[in-house]
This record gives C-alpha cells, sequence and structure tokens, in this order.
C-alpha cells in the first residue's frame, strides 16, 4: 500500500484466465512475451493472453549468456538477426525500460585455418548485407581485448577475429519483465502457473481453444514459443517437428572489477565468455551431445571449457566458479528456427532458435506477431518454414553457432 502510495506500481498485472480470447500465446519467455506486446502495439489487437506453465521467463531467456549479434552467414539469417539487432538498439526507449543493451563488440576468435577461412567469408557476406563485421589480425584482436593471450605457443593459438562492433549483451530478465509490463499496459493479461496440457480443435481442425492446469480457455488463434517444450506442445495438435532438445550449460565466476571489454567467442574451443555488469565473468559451453530435457548437464562439458578460457584468458586462472546451470535447446537439423504458420488453421509456432535465440528476441516477437495478426509470414521469416526441412530449402547456420554445438 505504502509503495502504491508512492506511485510504485507492479511489473505487470498477473492475471486469471478469463474463458475465452482472441489470440493465446503459449510460453511466457522474452518471444511470448514480446510476441504479445507487438500484437498490441503494432497491430492494435486486444484480448491476448501469455500462457505460461512457470514464472514468467524462467525458461531460456533466465538460463542463457545473454550474446546478442547478427554476423550470421546467409542473408535470410543476417536479414533476420539484424531486424533483431536494429530493434535491440532502440529497445529501452521503446518499452521506457533499461534492458541494458551494451553494445561492447563481439570477437569471433580463429584458431585455425578453417576458422580464418569461415570468418572472414562471414565478414565479406556480412558486409555485402549491409552488416558491419571486420578481419582482425591478431595483433588487433589483442588491442581490442588486452586480456586475451595470442602467444603463438598455446595449443590453440589466436590467428585473428571477426569483430561485429555492434554486437554485445543486454539484462536477460530485463528484457522479459519490460516486454510484460508494456504488454500488460496494453491490457494482455500475463498468466503464470498455468500449463498448457492440450490444443483443441473443431470438426474441421481449426484451433478453438487450450486446455491447461486452470481449466479450458477458449481461442481463435494459439501463437506457441515454448522453446524446448515446442516439440510436446505441437504434438498436442497432432503436428510433429525436427526438433532435437540438447541440455545447453553455462555458469558464472565471482563477480571482479571490470575485467573484460567485450564478446569473445571461440568455435573450436568450444567456450564463450563476457563479463555482466555485475562483474561476473559469464561463460558458455557447447551443447550436452544426448537429447534431454534436463536443465543440467555433465560436468565433462563446462571443465573442457574452464580448460580452454584459462588458456585464452591466463589473467582468469585463479577466478574462482560461483555457479553452473543448464537449459533445454530446441535444436533444428540447420540450427535455424521456425517462425511459421503450421498445418492447422489458426495455430502458429516460434520455436528452434536453440543455443542462439536471446539475441532474436525483439526481432523473433515482431516477427511472430506479424504471422500471427496476418495469417501470413513477414518476408524476413517466410523463408523459416517447417516444410524446409521437408523440401530441403535448409538454411543451414550449424557453423555459425560460432560454438560447435
Ligand atoms: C545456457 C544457455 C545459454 C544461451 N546463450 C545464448 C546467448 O548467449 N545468445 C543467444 O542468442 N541465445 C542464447 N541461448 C538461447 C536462448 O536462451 C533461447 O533461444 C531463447 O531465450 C529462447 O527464448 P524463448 O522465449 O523462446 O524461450 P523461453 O524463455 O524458454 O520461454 C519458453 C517458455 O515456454 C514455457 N512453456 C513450455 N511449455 C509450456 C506449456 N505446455 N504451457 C505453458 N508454457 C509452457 C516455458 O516454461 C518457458 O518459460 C542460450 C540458451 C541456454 C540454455
Ligand atoms: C550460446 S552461443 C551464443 C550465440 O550464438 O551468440
Amino acid at each position: 500500500a505504502v509503495g502504491r502510495h508512492l506511485g510504485w506500481r507492479p511489473q505487470w498485472r498477473s492475471a486469471a484466465p478469463k474463458p475465452s480470447y482472441d489470440i493465446i500465446i503459449v510460453g511466457g519467455g522474452g518471444h511470448g512475451l514480446g510476441a504479445a506486446y507487438y500484437l498490441a502495439k503494432q497491430h492494435g489487437l486486444r484480448n491476448i493472453a501469455v500462457v505460461e506453465r512457470g514464472w514468467l521467463a524462467g525458461g531460456n531467456t533466465a538460463r542463457n549468456t545473454t550474446i546478442i549479434r547478427s554476423n550470421y552467414l546467409f542473408e535470410q539469417s543476417s536479414s533476420y538477426y539484424e531486424h533483431a539487432l536494429k530493434l535491440w538498439e532502440g529497445l529501452s526507449e521503446e518499452l521506457n525500460y533499461n534492458v541494458m543493451f551494451s553494445q561492447r563488440g563481439c570477437l569471433m576468435v580463429a584458431h585455425t585455418v578453417h576458422d580464418v577461412q569461415v570468418f572472414k567469408r562471414h565478414v565479406y557476406a556480412n558486409r555485402l548485407n549491409g552488416i558491419d563485421n571486420e578481419w582482425l589480425t591478431p595483433e588487433e584482436t589483442k588491442a581490442f581485448c588486452p586480456p586475451l593471450n595470442i602467444s603463438p605457443n598455446i595449443r590453440y593459438p589466436v590467428l585473428g577475429a571477426a569483430l561485429q562492433r555492434r554486437a554485445g549483451t543486454a539484462r536477460h530478465d530485463a528484457v522479459a519483465w519490460g516486454f510484460a509490463r508494456a504488454a500488460s499496459d496494453l491490457g494482455v493479461d500475463i498468466i503464470e502457473n498455468c500449463e498448457v496440457t492440450g490444443i483443441d480443435r473443431d470438426p474441421s481442425g481449426k484451433v478453438t481453444g487450450v486446455q491447461t492446469t486452470r481449466g479450458p480457455i477458449r481461442a481463435g488463434k494459439i501463437g506457441v514459443s515454448a522453446a524446448g517444450h515446442s516439440s510436446v506442445v505441437l504434438a498436442m495438435a497432432g503436428i510433429r517437428l525436427p526438433l532435437q532438445v540438447n541440455p545447453l550449460q553455462a555458469l558464472v565466476s565471482e563477480p571482479v572489477k571490470p575485467a573484460f571489454p567485450c564478446v569473445v567467442m571461440s568455435n573450436t574451443i568450444h567456450a564463450y565468455i563476457s563479463q555482466s555488469d555485475k562483474g561476473e565473468m559469464v561463460i558458455g559451453a557447447g551443447t550436452d551431445s544426448y537429447v534431454s530435457y534436463t536443465q543440467r548437464g555433465g560436468l565433462h562439458i563446462p571443465a573442457h571449457t574452464l580448460e580452454a578460457i584459462c588458456e585464452l584468458v591466463p589473467d582468469f586462472r585463479r577466478l574462482r566458479m560461483l555457479r553452473s546451470w543448464g537449459g533445454i535447446t530446441d535444436n533444428t537439423p540447420d540450427r535455424s528456427p521456425i517462425t511459421a504458420k503450421t498445418s492447422v488453421p489458426g495455430l502458429y509456432v516460434n520455436c528452434g532458435w536453440g543455443t542462439g535465440g536471446f539475441k532474436a528476441t525483439p526481432g523473433a516477437a515482431n516477427l511472430f506477431a506479424w504471422t500471427i495478426a496476418r495469417d501470413e509470414p513477414h518476408p524476413i521469416n517466410a523463408p523459416f518454414t517447417i516444410e524446409r526441412f521437408r523440401d530441403g530449402t535448409l538454411i543451414d547456420e550449424a557453423a555459425a553457432a560460432a560454438v560447435a554445438h
């Protein structure tokens, strides 16, 4: 009461489900919350609900290493991620919420001749598509990130790096809270602790609503943005998705004074690192190779990553690790996402972001909202269909994940 008297207001209304809505978004992560926001803000739609089985943004949005970049190889991909990057650049103002987007630069470090060839190809392809990217020599790489060890005598010497200066990091939960508050202010109901357990359809096959742990809810359009559980939810409508679900782990160190100026990613040594605004080194690894819905992984994966980090950044050899965790990543065969209509009328899906969907959050949300509102994809997400895996029109960015996931 005192808070409210002083003008404080909750971040968002925690709503109870109504019997029916025009649109239901399944999944209260950054992508789902953002889609609900853009449906209301850009398409002027009302009577929308976000249905989240746990607590808001408790999935991969809460668990990622917050790297944001658009330096992907293929034109379709770089268009999608660049759409997102441009939205990141204005998002704090758009949401009136500081998402702490920091364009500190992202170095993709090369350790082999193959790496050099692949990353230079990215640089040239990005420039052809109007996306900033530049090649640095080992000495220029160290000048940009002084803690890096560019000695030629280490196991994986630094042979150079591709630098995207507009890339960086953001505060993961802030983007979810910002979208949630803005969506809630536009009348979107955000319903937490409400798991979707079934998708209802009429005799013609069109969706009519969902079954949930808090009762049935009717809706004429349903957008599923459930990340690692997308296959589970779409199976409720008889749709099989080409997703493989693997754990991906990350860990943070004890907080220290500012010591690491940018994001560094390394394909060959399966490691990426940046420093959070709280001072922790945020470190990511490769995926655990087995299929699993656990939010944890094998110890050997982070151990391998820390060996690599200690060689690449010797100053960090005495840093103590504070905690590690895992998330459930939804990986497609070509490591590119699906943002599309499904074969079921009124049912839409945004998934397959695997190990790299945090950077896409505002872009995926924006295009998913377009696809639901207009019942057709935007030109940017049009190639990212489910059918591409049947037709062979793959968008193979496996190598561009920067870490061999
Ligand atoms: C360790 C790790 C590190 C990563 N690092 C990066 C990175 O540095 N950069 C990057 O770009 N990407 C990264 N990613 C990937 C990124 O986190 C995800 O691709 C992205 O956050 C997905 O966003 P989302 O909103 O779709 O998913 P989520 O935040 O997982 O939201 C999906 C939501 O759906 C809910 N849900 C599931 N089933 C149901 C149901 N039946 N009913 C209701 N709700 C349901 C879940 O509870 C969840 O909250 C990383 C991922 C992990 C795990
Ligand atoms: C988890 S890897 C992060 C990325 O793809 O930029």
